[in-house]
């Protein structure tokens, strides 16, 4: 199963990631984004993680991440763009289907979690990353509805906007490891 850990800013918690066994970091590049890193710092933590675990590039428009995004192993836009690696993320039925990875989000960072999914969604199951206000508490009632391809978590795992617990990464992984 894939399991990204979203809105890392800091080396530390990408040592975390490793160590617990995540597959990718993510790493926000949308300014208005309280996980913001800037290009300097974001290239910074890409090259720390290169060849140790995926890294994955966040923006809503491709713009916010077109000076960065060679630096990183996927792309994850929320406005459609054709691109070998992207992680494609809506909260609609795609009407492209050009993606590695499809992310069903309706929060988009703001830790909103609802636990039902439109039927289209199980037609993409072998690609498909469900996030959205997901915790250690609550990961276990998605397992219940969907099997997905992987998951994806930020506000979940966090003391604070961008600041991450290892206790609650630990958690979290634990508790996916009890349905997979
Ligand atoms: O994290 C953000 O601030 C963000 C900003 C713009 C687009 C996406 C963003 N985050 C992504 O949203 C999911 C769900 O977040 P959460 O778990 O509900 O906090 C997150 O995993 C990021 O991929």
């Amino acid at each position: 199963m894939f399991i990204k850990v979203c809105g890392i800013t800091t080396f530390e918690q990408i040592e975390w990631a490793i160590e617990l066994g995540y597959s990718a970091v993510g790493i926000v590049f949308h300014p208005k984004s309280k996980r913001y890193v800037g290009y300097t710092k974001g290239i910074k933590l890409a090259d720390y993680a290169k060849n140790k675990i995926l890294t994955v590039c966040v923006g809503i428009d491709f713009d916010e991440v077109k000076d960065v995004y060679d630096n990183f192993d996927y792309v994850q836009l929320y406005n459609y763009r054709e691109l070998d690696n992207l992680i494609y993320g809506t909260a609609d039925k795609p009407d492209n289907e050009k993606f590695k990875y499809l992310i069903f989000d309706r929060s988009m960072g703001k830790g909103v979690f609802e636990c039902d999914y439109p039927e289209w969604v199980y037609d993409y199951t072998d690609r498909l990353l469900v996030s959205g206000g997901l915790t250690p508490e609550n990961v276990g009632n998605v397992f219940e509805k969907i099997i997905p391809a992987g998951v994806d978590v930020s506000s979940g795992v966090e003391v604070d906007y961008g600041v991450k617990s290892f206790e609650k990464m630990k958690l979290f992984i634990e508790k996916i490891k009890q349905h997979i």
